[in-house]
C-alpha cells in the first residue's frame, strides 16, 4: 500500500505540489493525469525518493520516504521523465550496469538482464549502442533498466512521451503485461493513456488533486442532454427533480440544455416539452468520461 499524506512541495516562494493525499492499494494501475506544469513529475520524484517533500509524508507499507528511502527504492522500479541513458554503451553493458547499481548480486546479473531484455523485446537491440536507438527502443531501455532489482512497484513518468503510434502501442502493451506482477502508476499528460492501461485516475491540476476515481466510476449516468427548438428553461424549471438547467444556443439553430436529473424523469421531461408546444428534437442519457471530467477540470481553470 502507499499512501501519501498532504504531500507538499515548493520551489522558492512557487509550489508545485499543493497538499496532495491518496493511497494507492497492491495490484493498482493508476494513471497520474494532468496538463504539462501540473506537478506529476515533481510528484514522481518524491515518491521514488529523488525530491524532498516541503511537507507530507510518504508510506509505502510500513515504510516511510525519509527514514527507509534506501528501502524503498530496493522496491521501486523507475522511469524518469528523461531517462538518462548513456549514448556510447550497448544496451546489455548499460543494463549490467544499471543492474549493480540496483544492488542485484553479480551472479545474478546475466539472468537478470536477459529477463529483461525479453521482457521489454530488445533482443535484437542488445549489442547496439544506445546512440543509434530509436526513442521507441530507448524509451524500452529506460523501463527496462527499472525492472532489474524485480521491484513491486513500477512508476513511469511519461512513457509514451516522443513514441510513434506503433511504438505507444508497444509500450501500452508492455504496461499492462508489468500491471500483472507490480503496482504500476503511470503520469502523462494524454487521457487516452489512462484509458488504454489504467483502472484508476489521479488528476493534477496546478498542483493540486482534483480528480481521484475508478475509470469505470467515472463512466456513470450523469443527467440528460436535449436538444429543443426554443429554450426550455422555464418549462424545464417547473418539474420537480430537475436541479441545473445549462441551456446554450448551437449552430444547428438549436437549443441543446444540460438538465441534472434522475434518468428516470426522462419521460415526464418530454411530455411536458411537447405539452408546452415546442418541438423535442433530442432527449438522451448524458454520461461521464474521463474526457469529459478532464475538460470540465481544465475549463474550471481556464475560467478562473
Ligand atoms: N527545479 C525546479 N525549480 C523550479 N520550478 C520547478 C522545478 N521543477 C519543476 N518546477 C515547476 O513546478 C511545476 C510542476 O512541474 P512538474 O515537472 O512536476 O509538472 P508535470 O505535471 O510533470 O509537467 P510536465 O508534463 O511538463 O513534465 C511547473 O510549473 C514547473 O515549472
Amino acid at each position: 500500500m502507499i499512501q501519501v499524506e498532504h504531500l507538499t512541495r515548493r520551489y522558492d516562494a512557487f509550489t508545485a505540489v499543493n497538499d496532495v493525499s491518496f493511497q494507492i492499494g497492491q495490484g493498482e494501475v493508476v494513471g497520474l493525469l494532468g496538463h504539462n506544469g501540473a506537478g506529476k513529475s515533481t510528484i514522481m520524484k518524491m515518491l521514488t525518493g529523488f525530491l524532498e517533500p516541503t511537507a507530507g509524508n510518504i508510506y509505502i507499507d510500513k515504510l516511510q520516504i525519509g527514514k527507509d528511502t534506501q528501502a524503498i527504492q530496493a522496491r521501486i522500479g523507475y522511469l524518469p521523465e528523461n531517462c538518462p541513458v548513456w549514448p556510447e554503451m550497448t544496451v546489455i553493458d548499460y543494463l549490467e550496469y544499471q543492474a549493480a547499481l540496483h544492488g542485484v548480486a553479480p551472479l545474478l546479473i546475466p539472468r537478470r538482464v536477459a529477463e529483461v531484455i525479453r521482457r521489454c523485446a530488445l533482443k535484437e537491440k542488445a549489442t547496439a549502442t544506445i546512440q543509434t536507438l530509436s526513442r521507441g527502443y530507448r524509451q524500452r531501455v529506460g523501463v527496462a533498466q527499472a525492472l532489474l532489482h524485480q521491484p513491486d512497484i513500477i512508476i513511469l513518468d511519461e512513457p509514451t512521451n516522443g513514441l510513434d503510434p506503433t511504438q505507444i502501442l508497444q509500450m501500452r502493451q508492455l504496461i499492462k503485461e508489468l500491471a500483472e506482477t507490480a503496482t504500476v502508476i503511470v503520469s502523462t499528460h494524454i487521457l487516452q493513456e489512462v484509458q488504454a492501461v489504467c483502472e484508476r485516475v489521479l488528476i493534477m491540476r496546478q498542483g493540486q488533486l482534483v480528480v481521484d476515481a475508478r475509470i469505470d466510476e467515472l463512466q456513470t449516468a450523469h443527467g440528460l442532454h436535449l436538444a429543443v427548438n426554443q429554450d426550455a428553461s422555464q418549462t424545464l424549471q417547473q418539474l420537480h427533480g430537475v436541479t441545473t438547467i445549462t441551456p446554450h444556443a448551437a449552430n444547428d439553430g438549436l437549443w441543446h440544455c444540460h438538465v441534472e436529473a434522475e434518468i428516470t424523469l426522462a419521460p415526464q421531461i418530454a411530455s411536458a416539452i411537447c405539452n408546452a408546444g415546442l418541438q423535442l428534437y433530442t432527449l438522451e442519457i448524458q454520461k461521464r468520461n474521463l474526457e469529459s471530467v478532464f475538460a470540465d477540470v481544465n475549463r474550471e481553470v481556464a475560467h478562473g
